[in-house]
This record gives structure tokens, sequence and C-alpha cells, in this order.
């Protein structure tokens, strides 16, 4: 607002000269608050104000007074074109006012210049607070006792609280945070702040902005700017994700083997991948600039698959043959906006030479594994088919295939299975296989050796080492066994004293012979066989526990004949065969004969078969034999049979009685297979049988 708006234009004025009540007239006429006072050149030298005049009472009637006795020198003029706040700072109550050339044109009054300037303070507060109000951050000011003095409409927005309940009110009493009283006390200023407020509807984020309000050095209030960037947070959020998900599509992408080029709906192409660069060798940079046009005009493509996808409104699969002779399969996969129009093509590029590359070596390693598989059973079955050897049933391939394989290995074995099974058998299986193969086999039935005899046996004995000894001395089965292999049958009927013995030489291995004070060493691979449950003698005492966790290192279980039936008719074929051709004989089994023995539950197992075809060849006259003449299940005689005693003459009854020894045991060992089970079917101690075998062998009869 400049003066010349607000001042009383007048270019009356007085000359000092001029009687005080001359200027009282004209001012009463003009209404004027007082007149400028000119010399004679026009320039103002003085003003006479209403007030002054006034002031001086009834003197002023008097002609004597004139205006230069009342007029106020010190005179503050004022151009027409001076904002009028030029003026109240000025120390006057009237001032003249002039144009540019310094001719009187108006007076101006204080209290005018007042009401104007309220009326621009006015405005400008007005203005001010629709600023704040369209202000979208919030806007609250305290005063320096935490009054609420602004608080505008976005404050309003922001806190849920009304204006006219904010202003005047403290601060706590209106919003939760209170850093702006902090302000208050530490003046700082408060740059991006970022605090949370928890409501019952979810947690807010804001940032704001708090500064202290000075006048004169002293804080007098604070203000401060907020803002609810809850949704900003929410986005930003959102952004990340989106920014992370833009980075792993563009991870997958660039990991696929497969070409991958991106288009808009007209084929100009967006991005591509490194193996499209790969497969058609355009580089993936050049490729920005290209159309799927520009690539089937360059021959990469016969025809566009972007233009085959809009067509078709859809997925298309096209095979293409490029240049180089690579056959391609191109995918065209549509992406839609909302309103489901086309606005991207996936187009994923398969060289299918590789995988047809791949699919013709598979195949090659397909059919060169099976030729190999096919060469592996033929040489695992002639492994398996050893001369003399039936192994027709799974079970007892399985058995001898982990034989096989133990005999590359120097492992301690131990055989399980009842009597006759042919644990012997499997034994050698395991050493002719092995590298000891050209060492030797020896065969030690622990259970036929008496007590006494066990320690020289095993581990020999020096000359003269005991009466009845040999004089030069005799190796033990260790011995014979180096570089070979020891079979141990029967090791459950080891006696106990002997036990720590074999432990004690397995572990060192070595041996010291009775008599012998030099330790021998031995390079021995032990096999253990038994047909007896190891841990239940463990159990009651009779078996040392370390001795048998030092041989059960491999077990290998063979299964008894009745549960691998598969075997009975190959080896009924294999003992006619051997023994027709020890008797030098030929006769036929009845179809009824196969059908007895495959019947038969063969306790004695595979020595039973064995003696019965020799029975039942030896025994017969006709050429075809007709059915199993002899009782099958007689191994196990439970009963008294007196009437198969029989004597026939006087003889000495120690000859007798040796006679019917000799018979008896040598039938029972021979139906049984060992002493274990020949004691037990004669209802004597084992040790009495070996007892009994060695007299006989004493008296010069074999058995
Ligand atoms: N698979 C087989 N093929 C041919 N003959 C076999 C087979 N299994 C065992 N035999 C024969 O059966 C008889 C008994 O076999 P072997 O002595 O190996 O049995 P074992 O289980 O060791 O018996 P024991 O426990 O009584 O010592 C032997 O004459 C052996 O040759």
């Amino acid at each position: 607002m400049l003066v010349q708006d607000i001042m009383i234009p007048c270019n009356i004025t007085v000359q000092p000269g001029q009687t005080a009540l001359e200027a009282w007239r004209i001012i009463k006429e003009t209404q004027l608050i007082g007149l400028p006072v000119t010399d004679r050149q026009g320039v103002i030298i003085g003003i006479v104000s209403r007030n002054e005049i006034i002031n001086c009472g009834p003197i002023v009637l008097e002609e004597s007074i004139k205006v230069q006795d009342i007029m106020q020198q010190e005179v503050y003029v004022l151009k027409e074109e001076a904002p009028v706040s030029d003026a109240w700072t000025l120390p006057a109550n009237v001032f003249p006012v002039v144009d540019n050339s310094g001719v009187v044109t108006g007076i101006l009054d204080r209290s005018d210049v007042g009401h104007a300037l309220f009326k621009v303070a006015s405005q400008m507060f007005q203005q001010i607070e629709t600023i704040m109000d369209s202000a979208h951050n919030g806007i609250v000011s305290i005063d320096k006792d935490g009054i609420i003095s602004t608080f505008n409409l976005a404050a309003e927005r922001i806190t849920h609280r009304k204006k006219s309940e904010a202003l005047g009110k403290h601060l706590s009493e209106v919003i939760i945070p209170r850093g702006l009283l902090d302000i208050l006390e530490n003046g700082n200023y408060q740059s991006h702040y970022k605090f949370s407020v928890e409501y019952s509807s979810g947690t807010h984020i804001y940032l704001t902005n708090r500064s202290p309000i000075i006048e004169n050095g002293q804080i007098v209030g604070a203000i401060g700017v907020f803002q609810d960037i809850s949704e900003f947070e929410f986005i930003s959020e959102e952004l990340s994700s989106v920014k992370q998900l833009n980075k792993e599509l563009e991870a997958i992408i660039e990991s696929s083997y497969d070409g991958i080029i991106i288009t808009d709906r007209n084929g100009q192409i967006i991005r591509a991948n490194k193996a499209h660069e790969r497969i058609t060798g355009i580089p993936a940079e050049s490729i920005q600039n290209m159309t799927m046009a520009d690539l089937t005009a360059k021959g990469v493509y016969s025809q566009s698959v972007v233009d085959a996808v809009i067509a078709q409104n859809g997925t298309v699969t096209l095979s293409e043959l490029t240049s180089n002779h690579s056959q391609l399969l191109v995918t065209g996969n549509p992406v839609r906006n909302l309103k489901g129009e086309i606005v991207r093509v996936v187009i994923n590029t398969r060289d299918m030479s590789d995988l047809n590359n791949l699919k013709n070596q598979l195949e090659e390693s397909i059919a060169l594994s099976e030729r190999y598989h096919g060469e592996l059973t033929q040489l695992r079955s002639k492994l398996i088919d050893q001369p003399g050897l039936i192994v027709k049933s799974i079970q007892m391939k399985q058995v001898v295939e982990v034989a096989l394989r133990l005999a590359q290995v120097n492992s301690t074995v131990l055989l399980l299975g009842e009597s006759g099974v042919g644990k012997e058998v499997v034994a050698k299986v395991i050493h002719k296989h092995s590298k000891r193969s050209n060492g030797a086999f020896i065969t030690v039935n622990c259970g036929a050796i008496p007590e006494n005899l066990i320690e020289s046996e095993m581990f020999g004995y020096e000359r003269g080492a005991f009466t009845g000894a040999n004089r030069e001395g005799k190796p033990g089965m260790f011995e014979l066994a180096d570089n070979g292999t020891l079979f141990l049958d029967e090791i459950g009927d080891l006696p106990l004293h002997f036990q720590v013995k074999l432990l004690r030489a397995l572990q060192e291995r070595e041996i010291t012979r009775i008599g012998g004070t030099k330790p021998i060493p031995v390079n021995v691979r032990i096999i253990t066989a038994t047909n007896q449950h190891l841990e239940e003698l463990v159990q009651d005492g009779k078996f040392r526990e370390d001795l048998y966790f030092r041989l059960n290192v491999v077990p290998i279980t063979i299964p008894p004949l009745r549960e691998r039936k598969d075997d009975i008719i190959p080896l009924v074929y294999n003992f006619k065969k051997h023994f027709e051709k020890v008797y030098g004989m030929k006769k036929e089994f009845s179809h009824q004969v196969f059908k007895e023995l495959m019947e038969y539950q063969w306790p004695g197992n595979v020595r039973e078969i064995k003696n019965v075809v020799e029975r039942l060849l030896v025994t017969s006259t006709e050429p075809v034999i007709k059915s199993v003449a002899i009782p099958l299940n007689n191994t196990t005689p439970q009963r008294q049979e007196t009437n198969k005693v029989t004597v026939q003459g006087i003889l000495p009854l120690k000859t007798a009685q040796l006679e019917m020894e000799r018979q008896l045991i040598g039938y029972a060992l021979k139906e049984l297979g060992s002493t274990y089970k020949a004691a037990k079917a004669l209802q004597v101690d084992q040790s009495t049988i070996v007892r009994k075998v060695n007299r006989l062998k004493n008296n010069g009869m074999s058995l």
C-alpha cells in the first residue's frame, strides 16, 4: 500500500507569516488535520496541525500570533509513491505529501496509516491462514507455555481433532507426540524426524520438522510441520519388493538356458537375454532397437511369432529351422493389461538341436548301459555257475554274490545256517575267488577234535612237547593254512579254554606251538561256521563275547533248503548225475519222485538230498524209479527202534559194542552232518561222540 492510496489530497499550504487564525479557518473549512507551511519558494519548512492549534487555546485568535509561532519545524515529508509503512516508523502524526517534483499533493494522518497497516496485516494474516489451511502438511504451533496457537486443517485431518478444540489448549491435551514441547526446552531445530504412533486402528508413521520461534533471542514458542507418511512407507515397501521382484525376474530371465525376448504388441523388442544371443548370434544390446519384423527380415526367424500371437489372441508355438540348420521351438506367450488387451509378448526360443543331441546321447548311453548290464549279468552268472555248485534260487544267488564280493577283501566271515545247507561250500567259493586261492583251504571241524587235542591241532607242537607226540613236532592248522584260508566249522563247539588262545592268535596274527617259545607269524584268512545260536552260547557263558565279536565281522546266513525250493530239483539232477557216474549206471526218476522230493522239508538240507539221491539210485532195481521208497523223514529217530539192532552170531562184547557204535554214530553223522546233531539225536553229549569217534579210529575202524 502506497502513501497516495490513503492520503487526503490537498495542495493548500500556508506561509509562515500568515496568522494562526487564518490557518485555523482553512483547517476547519477543509476538515484537514494539518497544513504544510512553505516558504516563498514553496519549500516545506514546517507543519501546523489541528491538534496543535487547539492546544494553543484562545491565543490563536489574536492577530499577532503567526503561523511561524505555532508551526512544527520538524516535519517529515512523504513522497506519494512511498510505502505506507515508511510513515509508521516516523515520529510524527501529520505528514505532508509531495509529488515527484516536490509539489504538495496531500496530507497524511498517522491514524490513517495505522488503519491502513492494520488492514494490510489482517489481510496478510487471512492469507497466511488460508495458505496454512491449504497446506498438505499438518502445522501446529505453540507458545512458550505449550498452548496451541496454530492448528491448520491438515492437522485437524491427521489428528482427528477440531481446530476450535485444539486452539488455546495445552499441546499434551490435544496430540500424543510431545516433541514440540522438547523444542521449547532445547531450542534445537529438528528436521525430517520420523516417529510412529500406535492407534487402535493401526500404526501411523509421521515425518516432522520442528523449530523454535525466537523473538529477541528468546524462545517464545515452537512450530511443527508434520506429515502422515504411513501410505508412503507402505508404497516404499511395496516399491522395494517390486524392485526385488524385478531383480529376481531379471535373474530368472538371464539364467534361462532358453532364449527369451519380450516385445510390445507391435513386435518392438524391449528386452532379450544372453541365451537368445547364444542361439541366434544377435548381440543382446543391439537387439533392443529391433522389431520382430527386423529379425524375420534378417532370417533369424522365418515368421513373426508376435503377429501369430496377436492374430490368434493366445499362446502360439512355432517350429523353426534356422539357416545354420538349428531346429528352434519358438513359443509366444501374450501378457495382457487389465482390460485383457495384449500389451506384451514373451517369446521363448528353445534350441532343439541341443536337446536332440542330448536325447541321442541318452539313447546311446541307455543302449550302452543295457549292453553292459547284459554282459554283467552274463559275467555274474558265469561266476555263480561253479562246477558242482548249484545256485538256482534267488536266495542262494544273493548268498553267492555276497561271497564273491567278500572274496575280494580279507574280512573275517561267519557263515550261519542249519547243518548241511552248504556253509563249507560257500567258504570254499570265497577262498577260490580270493587272492589266497593259491594257498591252502584248511577245514577244521572244531566239534570233532577232543578238547585236550584242540590246541596242538590248531597251533601244532614242537618235538618232544608231550608224551605220544610226533618226535619231529607237527605244524598246526594255522601254519598249514598260512597264506590261505582256515575254515573253522562248528565254531560253537570250541572249548572255552581254547577260545581265548584263538582270539589272541587272531588279534596278533601269530601262534606259538605247544612246547615252543618263539611266536610264528601266520597270514590266514579266517572263515567260521556254525549251526548254533552263538548269541545264546554267549549268554549262557559257553562262548566268549569278545571272540564272538571278532568272528562276527561279516555274517552270511545260508537259508535252509525248505526256504529255497527252487534249488531242490537242480540239486537232485546234479547228485543223480554225479552218482550215476560214480556207480556207472543210468536211471530215471518218475514225476512222483520229484513231487515227493519237492514236498519234503529236508531237515538235513543239501547233505540229505545228496544221501537220498544216492540211496534211491543204489537201492532201486528198476530203470525208472517210481517213488521214494525209503522214509524220507526218518532222520531224527526219537523212538526206541529195538528191532533195528540184530545179532547174527557170537562175538566179543567189546567188538560188538565197537561195531554197533561205528554203525550207529557213522549213520548219524552221515545223515545229520555234525557231531552236535548226532549227539542230540543219540541223546548223548557231543564230547561223547567225539571221544567215541576217536576210539573207533584208534581201533582202526572207519565210520
Ligand atoms: N549248492 C550246492 N550245490 C552242490 N552241492 C552242495 C551245495 N550245497 C551243499 N552241497 C553239498 O552238500 C553237502 C553239505 O554241504 P556243506 O558241508 O557245505 O554243508 P555245511 O552247511 O557246511 O554242513 P555242516 O553244518 O554240517 O558242516 C556237501 O556234500 C556239499 O558238497
